[in-house]
């Protein structure tokens, strides 16, 4: 016993010091106990009512912004977006770099401010881990939809259903890397807008011009400028009107957006996805996880109030009054923290077999090995990344058996004095056998069969059921066919503006190769109503057309673009700034393959139009 007694306090200084390690420096203050959740008095604007958008002014404190930017690099993986049948793939239409947040009391706070905004009802298994997204120079989010297109591969009800909102909020819109800590502002970002192409909202009020740039033409739809703090939130799912026949809930087609390329700087998004339904255990990462698990209040705000692992210890190897304490202190969180249960039922049964040394030596050990276990660092037992979760699994599933091989060698050598040889084979073989068994079952519980279940569930950047990464709509990149409706949208849409462009070219021909009649005084005001109608159109939400197109023609357009920017008149500095700050010149006209316009015509015609949001 004194051997084991060694073992525990060597484990006690082992353990303090790996949960010492464990919290980023960067993380203290907002992890350490006296953290306190306080929402910001944040504003709402209304951006439009179908689809449902919201403007959030302010939704990010700028402590919950420095905590989050200041998340080590490492974390970062490149991107994956949902591929065909529930895979996930890297695909260049996202050139970002994300991981999702571990869940700790700053986090926690901004998942609670994310449910009240819609309501109490929602509960926390609905929200999906936050997900930060990171882009420098030339990174982009192509054209997607939150939602899953591919309902039955990442939707089913046991996955949570769809994603009935979104919340993005820009947590770092600013010059160079994190890594230097100088998230002051956006004045040196450019470019990494997030645009709504479809969204038919006409933001005339000069107020607007803070959060969308004004500058755009309205063929755009809205894009909104990076401001650090300020969130957009919107619903993917449109409303049940018994089309749907009791069937999923159908996505939303005026959702699709982009996050728009960075031509400097840096920028951080915050993504924050409510599902449907809740989500299945083990992919909110601490819910059913032992090891991980951080009971909930009864106040509805999350409290890690975990009873300190010494204290657990003692309780474990000394008596049954200690053991029945600490299961009535227990008795709140009982259902949720099985392993201050698991701990408790082990103190118990040691305690009634006291009288057997070999049987409450053993039972010892394996409540060390629980504690043990425990005490590790969670990012040891609750890692970020799945393949992490199996090789710590792996390496204490073995530490284990060495534990126990390393005990009874110790029983054996003290019962051989004894001349019980006989005796002490067998219970070494027994010990081995049943030892290994708990250290299988705790670690089962502690992430390992989590892990295995569904393939990686736990809390991780690595591919996850629908939780670790955007896999909306990005199906329809990987299988061309089924990205019938959103190219379709995007395809008309793109025909409009090639048409009214075409217009608008026709008009300022030369007025000699126009001998007829000069056009009726309103015709500025068809040729914009046209489109506009056809824009509409196009806007509806459910509209399907059945001509082919493709999304990747429409992105090779903006590349296009963005290579040969347009300079065109600007009528305040303002706007040119604006216009800077999303790095967004005016979309190709011609497909792919198609000659592009003369540059002339079309900046006369440019200038001729006043399609910008911006009214004088
Ligand atoms: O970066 C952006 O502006 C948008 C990102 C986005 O839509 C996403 O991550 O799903
Ligand atoms: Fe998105």
């Amino acid at each position: 016993m004194v051997g084991v007694k060694k073992l525990l306090a060597a484990t006690a200084v082992l353990a303090a010091a790996r949960d010492h390690e464990q919290i980023p420096l960067s993380s203290k203050p907002f992890l350490s106990s006296d953290y306190s959740c306080i929402h910001p008095p944040y504003k709402v604007h209304l951006v439009s009512r179908s689809p449902l958008v919201m403007y959030l002014e302010g939704f990010l404190t700028g402590g919950e912004r420095s905590h989050l930017q200041n998340l080590p690099h490492g974390q970062f993986r490149d991107s994956a977006v949902a591929g065909a049948a529930g895979s996930s793939a890297f695909h260049s239409v996202r050139t970002s770099q994300s991981t999702t947040v571990p869940r700790d009391a700053l986090v926690r706070c901004v998942e609670d401010r994310a449910l009240a905004l819609q309501g109490f009802d929602t509960p926390p298994e609905h929200l999906e881990p936050i997900q930060l997204v990171r882009y420098g120079p030339a990174q982009r989010y192509h054209y997607h939809t939150d939602w899953f297109t591919d309902a039955a591969a990442h939707a089913t009800a046991a996955q949570g259903g769809n994603r009935v909102s979104s919340i993005f909020a820009y947590v770092r819109a600013a010059r160079g890397s994190t890594g230097t800590g100088t998230g002051t502002g956006n004045s040196s970002l450019t470019g990494g807008g997030t645009n709504f192409p479809l969204l038919d909202v006409p933001l005339h009020d000069e107020r607007w011009c803070r959060f969308v740039d004004c500058d755009d033409e309205y063929e755009h739809g809205v894009t909104f400028r990076p401001v650090e703090g300020n969130a957009i939130y919107w619903e993917n799912l449109l409303p049940r009107d018994g089309s749907s026949g009791g069937g999923p809930a159908r996505g939303d087609q005026r959702t699709l957006h982009a996050g728009l390329p960075v031509v400097s700087g840096e920028k951080i998004g915050m993504n924050i996805w409510t599902r449907e339904a809740p989500l299945p255990p083990g992919v909110r990462g601490d819910q059913f996880n032992p090891f991980c698990h951080i009971p909930q209040s009864d106040s509805g705000t999350h409290a890690h109030t975990p009873i300190p692992w010494p204290q657990l210890m003692s309780h474990i190897l000394f008596g049954t009054s200690q053991a029945n304490s600490l299961h009535s202190s227990l008795h709140g969180n009982l259902q949720r923290n099985l392993e201050h249960t698991a701990a408790a039922a082990v103190a118990v049964v040691a305690e009634a077999t006291r009288n057997e040394t070999g049987i409450m030596a053993r039972l010892n050990f394996m409540g060390v090995i629980l504690n043990f276990l425990r005490s590790l660092p969670r990012p040891c037992l609750c890692p970020r990344r799945n393949d992490r979760v199996r090789d710590t699994a792996v390496a204490a599933f073995l530490g284990c058996i060495l534990g126990a091989l390393l005990v009874n060698i110790v029983i054996g050598v003290q019962a051989a004095r004894e001349k019980k040889k006989k005796r002490t084979m067998g219970r070494v073989v027994g010990d081995l056998g049943g030892m290994g068994g708990f250290s299988a079952a705790g670690l089962g519980l502690g992430g390992f069969v989590p892990g295995m279940m569904g393939g990686d569930k736990s809390v991780g950047n690595t591919p996850v059921v629908g939780s670790q990464q955007t896999f909306g709509g990005m199906a329809h990149v990987q299988q061309g066919r089924q990205l019938q409706p959103l190219e379709d949208h995007l395809q008309q849409r793109q025909q409009v503006i090639e048409q009214q462009k075409h217009q608008q070219h026709q008009q300022q021909q030369p007025k000699q190769k126009q001998p007829l009649a000069p056009p009726p005084r309103n015709s500025t005001k068809q040729q914009l109503q046209q489109p506009r109608q056809q824009m509409q159109q196009l806007r509806q939400p459910q509209q399907r057309h059945t001509e082919p197109s493709l999304l990747q023609q429409r992105q090779q357009l903006l590349e296009e673009e963005e290579d040969q920017p347009l300079v065109r008149p600007r009528s305040h500095p303002e706007q040119q700034q604006s216009k800077a700050s999303t790095h967004r010149g005016t979309r190709a006209t011609s497909l792919p393959g198609t000659p592009r316009p003369l540059e002339a015509p079309r900046m006369a015609g440019l200038a001729a139009r006043p399609a910008t949001r911006r009214r004088p």
